[in-house]
């Protein structure tokens, strides 16, 4: 459940769904356990058939939310499904559950979204001067309205004029009694991807690992700026929108998506890894052994190993029961609740100089916690190394992230960070670093949470004010 206390990045969402397949529903159930890392506050489904939607949504993990009896009442050969992790609204109440299902003049539509959109808040505020009665607290309830309002003809026209009024992030699956549209913002932001299922069925997701989970065969990357129209007519592509430089986020690879997903053909464990091969050779460190903070800073730890020829061990063992939340336990026994998470195994510290692999320091807290609990177990020395470079910006399209003032990064440097973690020595790895371990060109991507130039301006922006703007306005 989400905890207001929880203090890292969080994943985002994970959108899936498929046309033509007698198991929809039961596909879409599965393909929303693999992307359950990229949200884990709600999830939902919905089908249809014979023009009647069926819908199960929920709070919760997706083992939580669906049981038998759900499943079987979500009839039809398409459904389309959402796990959540919320941006703008607020978190998993009642009324803030995806995939997003209304009727209107035209018919029912039911829309899931990956992404947050910049200007989502200006956006509500005029259709509600124009009556629009919103459900929910989503930006993504924006996108529905407008689409309800549109005069056009078809529903990817409706569709189409109302993505036109929006700006941010969004890859979107969208369905109404006949057919699913996928859609991905002009910047490619999140990932999407197509696959082949069954006989003759299509699938969309996030990210590919839902896709071998349910053995469809993946087909492509759905293009930024592109939307696909997977109707009884077949399936067409569209690039309605004016086009705009790629921006695809480079945070997936680091941390967000999962190491046995492919994203725009390049496989995330092996980027992963050649991150952490490249980290060793720019900040090289003499010591006995690398140890990775799990479960995220496995694979460029391993790299790290590799490149550097210091061995590997698995020396720190997380609890994988634990959940998002536990209750801290009060004063004295309160820095037990640390090890209920992670805990370093003695046995492979004693009088060692040790190597630390992250893949990120948000607020520090976790970094802070490990180097003392390395020490506790008899490390001799302490260096950490980071597979990102300093995290010193939120993210605006659709990452749930501290404010700019809670990012250790925004406000110290290096070697204070080095202090605070009470480390030996701190690293990161350098921007052109990074790019030249994915083999890719820094111009098609977003970075914007190192480097702060983010790819798309912010309407009315004022630095944090917009974070502000977009968490706490729809609170009334
Ligand atoms: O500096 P902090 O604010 O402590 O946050 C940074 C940590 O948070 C994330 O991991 P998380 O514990 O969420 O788990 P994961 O690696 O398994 O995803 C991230 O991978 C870092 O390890
Ligand atoms: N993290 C996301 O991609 C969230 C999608 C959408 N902005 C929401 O708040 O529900
Ligand atoms: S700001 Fe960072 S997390 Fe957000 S889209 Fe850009 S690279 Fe990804
Ligand atoms: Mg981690």
């Amino acid at each position: 459940m989400f905890d207001p206390t929880d203090e890292h990045f969080h994943d985002e969402c994970g959108v899936f769904g498929v046309y033509n397949h007698a198991e929809a529903a039961n596909l879409t159930y599965l393909g929303l356990y693999a992307l359950q890392h990229r949200g884990q506050e709600s999830g939902g489904i919905v089908s249809v058939q014979d023009r009647i939607f069926h819908t199960t949504r929920g709070q919760g993990l997706v083992a939580d939310v669906f049981k038998q009896r759900e499943l079987d009442a979500l009839e039809g050969d398409k459904a389309i499904g959402h796990v959540r992790y919320s941006t703008t609204g607020g978190s998993a109440n009642s009324r803030n559950l995806q995939p997003l299902v209304v009727d209107t003049a035209d018919g029912g539509l039911a829309i899931a979204h990956n992404g947050n959109l910049v200007n989502g808040t200006e956006m509500r505020r005029m259709l509600e001067r124009r009556g629009s009665i919103f459900q929910s607290t989503m930006d993504t309830e924006v996108i529905v309205h407008l689409t309800a309002l549109s005069r056009e003809n078809t529903f990817s026209d409706r569709l189409v004029e109302a993505l036109k009024q929006v700006q941010g992030a969004y890859a979107l699956v969208a369905m109404d009694e006949n057919q699913i549209i996928v859609v991905r913002d002009p910047h490619g932001l999140r990932p999407l991807v197509l696959g082949k299922v069954g006989e003759k069925g299509i699938v969309v997701s996030s990210e590919t690992c839902a896709l071998n989970l349910i053995e469809a065969q993946f087909w492509r990357d759905v293009e930024p700026g592109e939307m696909v129209v997977i109707s009884p007519d077949g399936i067409r592509s569209y690039f309605p929108f004016q086009k705009q430089k790629r921006s695809f986020c480079v945070f997936e690879y680091i941390y967000f998506a999962r190491p046995d997903s492919n994203l725009d053909g390049i496989n995330v464990y092996n980027a992963r890894k050649a991150i952490g091969a490249k980290l060793a050779e720019e900040s090289p460190v003499e010591a006995d052994v690398i140890i990775p903070v799990p479960d995220s800073g496995v694979p460029s730890a391993l790299g790290f190993s590799q490149a550097s020829g210091i061995p590997f061990e698995l020396g720190i063992i997380r609890n994988h029961y634990v959940g998002r939340t536990f209750i801290e336990p009060q004063q004295q026994i309160r820095h037990f609740g640390v090890k209920i998470k992670l805990n370093a195994n003695p046995h492979i510290f004693k009088g060692k100089r040790v190597v630390l692999v992250d893949d990120s320091v948000v607020r520090g807290t976790t970094s802070r916690k490990i180097v003392k609990m390395v020490r506790a177990a008899g490390a001799r020395e302490v260096h950490v190394r980071i597979s990102s470079p300093p995290t010193t910006n939120p993210c605006f399209y659709g990452i749930d992230t501290p404010t700019r003032q809670e990012l250790l990064a925004s406000s110290h440097t290096v070697s204070e960070m080095c202090s605070y973690i009470t480390a030996d020595s701190l690293c990161y790895i350098s921007l052109e670093g990074l790019y030249s371990a994915l083999n890719a060109k820094r111009v098609d991507y977003c970075d914007a949470c190192f480097s702060g130039e983010y790819p798309i301006p912010f309407p009315n922006q004022v630095g944090d004010q917009q974070l502000t703007l977009l968490k706490e306005s729809f609170y009334k």
